[in-house]
């Protein structure tokens, strides 16, 4: 028969522990990159390690890119780790694959497809205007971040599950807080453990979610709309014996990753964006130029429309370098369905494949000059390889919340920079990923208001 292959180079490490520490160290001193590059030089382009509980495959480059984001489920499933399944709920779109993904995925972009969006940009700028005057209006130093997931919260509470402001919405996000901090960390399920705490959280948060679709189906079945927010969406599409074509459980858990994966990334973006116009004066200029020309063609309060944000190119130009040199999302995790030959080895059924943005996004043959920023990159995005610009992942799992991002973004920046100017207040001008990336304090910045809201 054919000689067995062997498994890739490198070291599993302690039991559980593994490299995981390693990692998750470099990420919090910001040298993951160099971590990652460091093995890639001494194990190749394929290496194996341990990572959150599991041996795991380290691939990376376009073709690995490819091999991940398009292998479908009966090699590759999708399956997380340990700690993100758990604390997230197995029906969430993470762990489904075939027709139950391809069913629940088709829900969730009904909602989150541009078409549907269009409409929701009036609602986002309200969110976005009051969190200006509320926060930022009058102030002399802000915190960027704490205040970007803030508001990036509460665009997703009010659009989605139709969670005004008030007690219950602050319950939520500090929950929501607590559930997502565990979420990158070692599955050790004992007291006082990060783990711990984030698996408590979500089960109040389950709770929370739980009741809300109880009302949400009262509501409904007294004859409420069927379109005010994702829930009653999710809850009003019936199959052909006439049930709920999502059950409760996918609702619940894929409300909960929904809340995850948009409000920390697009916070994330935003924030990088901010720094950026604090520190690049001519890229600052370049954009304040595009949106106040966008701003002159209005009356004083009126609000962006869809066709204004088609307007904002070099904008989100910025957004999308700012994308490849700062990914919020690291890189993710696959695990093999079967026993699996690639370029030459063998990696068993079961293990996890870890894929990285950094690794294409830094590589001076796919962007010349890569440490350099640079929007204009972005002037054609054609010409950009195929998986090699990968923040929002690619393939059918590519990130469906790819225009609900966008949206924010832009709407936010507007406002942001045609009213105020900041300058940063830490000396120290650097970042760690916590696995987000995380800027000195959170960016602290001194704030001058140009003219009122
Ligand atoms: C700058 C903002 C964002 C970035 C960088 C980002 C990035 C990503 C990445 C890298 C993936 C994983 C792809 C993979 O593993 O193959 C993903 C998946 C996902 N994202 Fe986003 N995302 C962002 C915003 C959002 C928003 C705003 C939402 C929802 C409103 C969202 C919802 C999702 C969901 C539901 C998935 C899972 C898709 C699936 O498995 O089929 N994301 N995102």
């Amino acid at each position: 028969g054919k000689p067995l292959k062997r498994v890739p180079p490198g070291s599993l490490g302690i039991p559980i522990l593994g490299q995981s520490l390693g990692l998750l160290r470099a990420m919090r001193t910001n040298t993951a990159e160099k971590w990652m590059a460091e093995r890639a030089k001494r194990y190749g382009p394929i290496s194996k390690m341990s990572l959150f509980g599991k041996p795991t495959v380290f691939i990376y480059g376009q073709a690995a890119n490819k091999f991940v984001f398009t292998s479908d489920g009966s090699k590759l499933s999708n399956q997380q780790t340990d700690s993100v399944r758990m604390i997230l709920g197995d029906r969430c779109l993470l762990e489904l694959s075939g027709e139950d993904h391809k069913r629940v995925r088709n829900a969730l972009s009904s909602f989150l497809k541009p078409d549907s969006l269009k409409n929701y940009v009036g609602k986002i700028e309200d969110e976005v205007m009051r969190h200006l005057e509320m926060h930022w209006q009058g102030k002399q130093k802000v915190t960027v971040l704490p205040l970007m997931k803030t508001l990036t919260f509460n665009i997703i509470c009010s659009l989605l599950f139709g969670l005004e402001r008030g007690a219950r919405r602050d319950a939520f996000v500090e929950y929501f807080q607590q559930m997502i901090e565990g979420m990158w960390s070692i599955p050790i399920n004992m007291p006082f453990t990060r783990f711990n705490r984030s698996l408590k959280a979500s089960a109040k948060v389950q709770k929370m979610l739980r009741d809300l679709i109880c009302e949400k189906r009262s509501e409904l079945e007294k004859g409420a709309p069927p379109h005010q927010d994702l829930i009653t969406c999710l809850l009003s599409i019936r199959g052909n014996d006439n049930n709920e074509l999502v059950s409760e459980d996918e609702i619940i858990h894929n409300v909960m990753l929904i809340m995850v994966a948009g409000h920390d990334t697009s916070s994330v973006l935003i924030t990088f964006i901010i720094r950026l116009l604090a520190n690049d004066k001519t890229i600052l200029e370049a954009v304040l130029k595009e949106q106040e020309e966008i701003r002159n063609s209005k009356l004083s309060r009126e609000l962006l429309t869809w066709e204004d944000l088609g307007k904002m190119k070099y904008t989100w130009r910025v957004a999308m370098e700012t994308l490849r040199t700062t990914p919020p999302i690291f890189g993710g995790f696959r695990k093999t369905v079967e026993d699996i030959e690639y370029e030459g080895y063998l990696i068993p059924k079961g293990w996890q494949i870890f894929w990285v943005t950094s690794m294409t996004h830094m590589d001076g043959d796919i962007f010349p000059e890569p440490s350099k920023f640079d929007p204009d990159r972005f002037g054609n995005a054609a010409a950009i390889p195929p998986y090699c610009f990968v923040p929002f992942g690619g393939g059918p799992r590519i990130c469906p919340g790819y225009e609900f991002a966008k949206i924010e973004t832009l709407v936010t920046i507007h406002p942001l920079i045609t009213h105020f100017t900041w300058k940063l207040c830490c000396k120290d001008d650097s970042f760690r990923r916590d696995p987000m990336p995380v800027p000195t304090q959170g960016l602290p910045v001194q704030l001058v208001s140009k003219k009122l809201l």
